[in-house]
This record gives C-alpha cells, structure tokens and sequence, in this order.
C-alpha cells in the first residue's frame, strides 16, 4: 500500500497554526477564531491530557476546519487521533514503525525530518510531503533550498520558531508547500480567551 497524499490533503493550506490545547472548549473556540480569520486547517499537538478530546470536539464543531494531530511520537497514538477524527497527522521526527502505521492507515502523514538521511528514509516509505523540525533551529530556509537539487520530487512543511515575518521567507521557496508554527496561538491570548485577537493574527497568515 502506497502512503496517502498529503500535500493533496493540505493543497491550498499554507499555513498551519500549531496549537496545544488545554481543553475542549478551548480547542473549539480557537478552531472557529481561525476559521473566521480565513485559516482552514489546524495542528492540534498531542502534549496535553485534553488533546485527543480537542481533535474530537473540532472535528464534531467546527467541520470546516481540517483537523490534525501533531507530535505523534508513537504509532498508538497515531490509531487514537484518526479514531477522533484527525485528517491528518505529524510528528517532529521519522520512525520505521510510524511510517509503516501511517502508510496502512490511509491518513495523510508528514514525517519529521532534519537530514538527508531522514528525508531518503520518508522518501522511500512512500511520503512525499515532509514536516521540517525544527526549523530555525536548523537553518531550514537554507537546508530546504538546497534540498531541492537531490529531492525535486518533496515538498516541505518547515515548522518551529517561524513567525509571520519568516513565514515570508519560506513560503518563497518553490519546495515549500506549507508551514506550521504557534504564533497564530498565543499563550496570553489562549488565557485570555482574546479569540477576536486570534482572528486578526489568523486574517494577516492567510494572506501570506
Ligand atoms: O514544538 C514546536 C511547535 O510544534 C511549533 O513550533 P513554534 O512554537 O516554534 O512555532
Ligand atoms: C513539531 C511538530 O509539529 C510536532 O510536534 O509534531
């Protein structure tokens, strides 16, 4: 079985809020604040307690928005955020049996890469669209780009550290098919309940 696209699955999303969530009404308020500010799919990370229950409650309130789950360390979580009904999945790193789970599940997948290595190792197990983490940490503008010559055939979600102001940048390569970062959910503003704020962060991004 061959791994499903992701990119077509995320085509027209290029850029992707990551947000850990404290609860369920949270994760709903958020998702509608950034679907009314014109963003259409969210990274919902599985760091907390609440985040499976997060992917559900989106998925069930908020159908427009195109749910996924991000920091997927483990194949059982993988099985646990497509049951709530994520669309898509993410993980910050590559591993064998990760691959394999995502290619027999049918969810869109990105791996996580930062080496040549990882990104043959993805490239062979059938992915195509590949999570770049972290990114600034990395130098990722300058390792995509120079990706390009041996990869031509992958697309890259850098994600990490990236602001709206790098977010230029990056979205300007041609192998840049989107990407991820929490500027767009912002911890004071997630306190604060500031969802009209949230809005107005998430109109500027999907103008990028
Ligand atoms: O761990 C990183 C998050 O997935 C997103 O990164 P960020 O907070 O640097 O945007
Ligand atoms: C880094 C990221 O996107 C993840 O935790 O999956």
């Amino acid at each position: 079985m061959s791994a499903v696209d992701a990119e077509a699955a995320l085509r027209g999303h290029r850029v992707i809020p990551v947000y850990t969530p404290v609860s369920e009404d949270e994760a709903v308020a958020v998702a509608r604040a950034l679907s009314r500010g014109g963003i259409g799919a969210i990274e919902v990370t599985l760091r907390t307690p609440k985040a499976i229950d997060a992917i559900a409650a989106i998925a069930r309130d908020v159908p427009e928005m195109i749910v996924g789950a991000g920091t997927v360390l483990e194949v059982a979580q993988l099985h646990d955020a497509q049951r709530a009904g994520a669309k898509f999945a993410v993980s910050p790193g590559s591993l064998d049996d990760l691959l394999a789970a995502a290619r027999d599940s049918g969810m869109p997948y990105l791996p996580g890469v930062a080496t040549g290595s990882e990104v043959m190792k993805s490239l062979q197990a059938g992915f195509r669209l590949l999570k770049v983490f972290p990114a600034e940490a990395i130098n990722a503008r300058a390792l995509i780009a120079a990706w390009q010559g041996p990869f031509p055939q992958v697309r890259f979600c850098p994600t990490g550290g990236i602001d709206a102001e790098r977010a230029r940048d990056y979205l300007a390569l041609p192998n840049v098919a989107c990407l991820g970062g929490s500027w767009l959910t912002p911890k004071g503003m997630l306190e604060r309940g500031d969802w009209a704020h949230i809005e107005v962060l998430a109109r500027a991004a999907a103008r990028l």
